[in-house]
């Protein structure tokens, strides 16, 4: 679909790039010609991904043990990049979320969605765009989200505030730094199975018909994610600034996808709580 170089000559980082959407990323970027760190908290899964994508693609990759939550030390890992070469798109992907019905959330519960989903995010973007800003650079940012941040979402609520944050983040600095040459964008995507997304959010009975019930009846494909984000951080999406695509196969205009949480009983949510406590 894309031109091979399409993304030749940008070095890229992506947040949470060790798995899932953000492996996925990842690998379209490279090949399509992409220079790419990514960077997470398992240092060898982020091992593995980065040797995975070197021996099927031949590219130049790096992995970078952060902690998105801890500012000191998205600094020292945007610094350690930046002593190689800096970047010229930041990815932010890493996030976390559970559903939970939001009475029985404790302070750190909210706290563990909102550090990385939104404070990690912000710290990624400040310690990339300040200093893109200083050198004068050009750069791209592209978020992540859900399309929670049209529809609100019952039961994934800290999920739902940090990705409708991000989103103002994306339209705010659009006007803020477009005049010095960075465009912020960002992706809503609907369901793309990942084994972290079905892990938190789909245990074991909780509406197996899902997939079918989206309008055109089935999940997204990794893939399709990838190639939207490919063209929106390129060259040639150079004019969109401050907007959010969504893709979710028309979804959210059907339903929020918390529905069939509404029906559950107590005894339904008790069991997701114990199963909570012994993991
Ligand atoms: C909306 C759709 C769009 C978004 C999709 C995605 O993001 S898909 C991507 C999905 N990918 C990911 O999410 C990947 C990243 N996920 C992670 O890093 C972790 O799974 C975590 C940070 C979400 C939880 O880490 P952890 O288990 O090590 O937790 P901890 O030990 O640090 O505890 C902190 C506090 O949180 C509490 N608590 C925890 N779980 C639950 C729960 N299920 N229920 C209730 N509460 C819960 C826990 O009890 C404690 O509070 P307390 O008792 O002290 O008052
Ligand atoms: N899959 C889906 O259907 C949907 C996904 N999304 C969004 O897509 C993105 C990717 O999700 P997905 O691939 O499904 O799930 P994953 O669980 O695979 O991705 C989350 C990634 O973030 C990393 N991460 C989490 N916390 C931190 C942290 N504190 N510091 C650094 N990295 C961190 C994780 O690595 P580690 O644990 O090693 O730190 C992991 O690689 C997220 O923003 C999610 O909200 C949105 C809507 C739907």
């Amino acid at each position: 679909m894309f031109e091979k170089g399409l993304l030749a000559g940008k070095r890229i980082l992506i947040t949470g790039g060790g798995s899932g959407l953000g492996a996925a990323m990842g690998r379209r970027f490279v090949e399509l010609g992409a220079e790419l760190v990514i960077c997470g908290r398992r240092l060898e899964l982020l091992e593995d991904t980065a040797e995975k994508l070197r021996s099927d693609l031949g590219g130049k990759v790096s992995a970078v043990q952060c902690d998105i939550r801890d500012g000191a030390d998205v600094d020292a890992m945007m610094d350690a990049i930046w002593r190689e070469a800096p970047i010229d798109v930041l990815i932010n992907n890493a996030a976390a979320t559970f559903i939970a019905q939001t009475e029985h959330l404790s302070f750190r519960a909210a706290d563990a969605i909102l550090a990385p989903t939104l404070h990690g995010t912000m710290y990624c973007t400040l310690a990339a765009g300040s200093r893109w800003i200083e050198a004068r650079r050009k750069g791209v940012v592209l978020s992540i989200l859900s399309t929670s941040t049209i529809t609100g979402r019952a039961f994934t609520v800290p999920s739902a505030m940090a990705k409708s944050a991000v989103l103002a983040m994306t339209k705010s600095l659009a006007v803020e730094w477009g005049p010095k040459g960075i465009r912020t964008v960002a992706i809503a995507p609907g369901a793309f199975p990942t084994a972290g997304a079905s892990g938190q959010l789909r245990p074991e009975g909780r509406d197996e018909n899902w997939a079918s019930r989206n309008p055109l009846g089935r999940p997204g494909e990794h893939r399709e994610l990838a190639d939207l984000a490919s063209f929106l951080i390129s060259d040639s999406a150079g004019y969109i600034n401050g907007e959010m695509v969504v893709q979710d196969g028309g979804a959210h205009l059907r339903s929020s996808g918390a529905e069939d949480l509404l029906q559950w009983t107590d005894a339904q949510w008790e069991k997701q709580r114990a199963a909570r406590a012994r993991s």
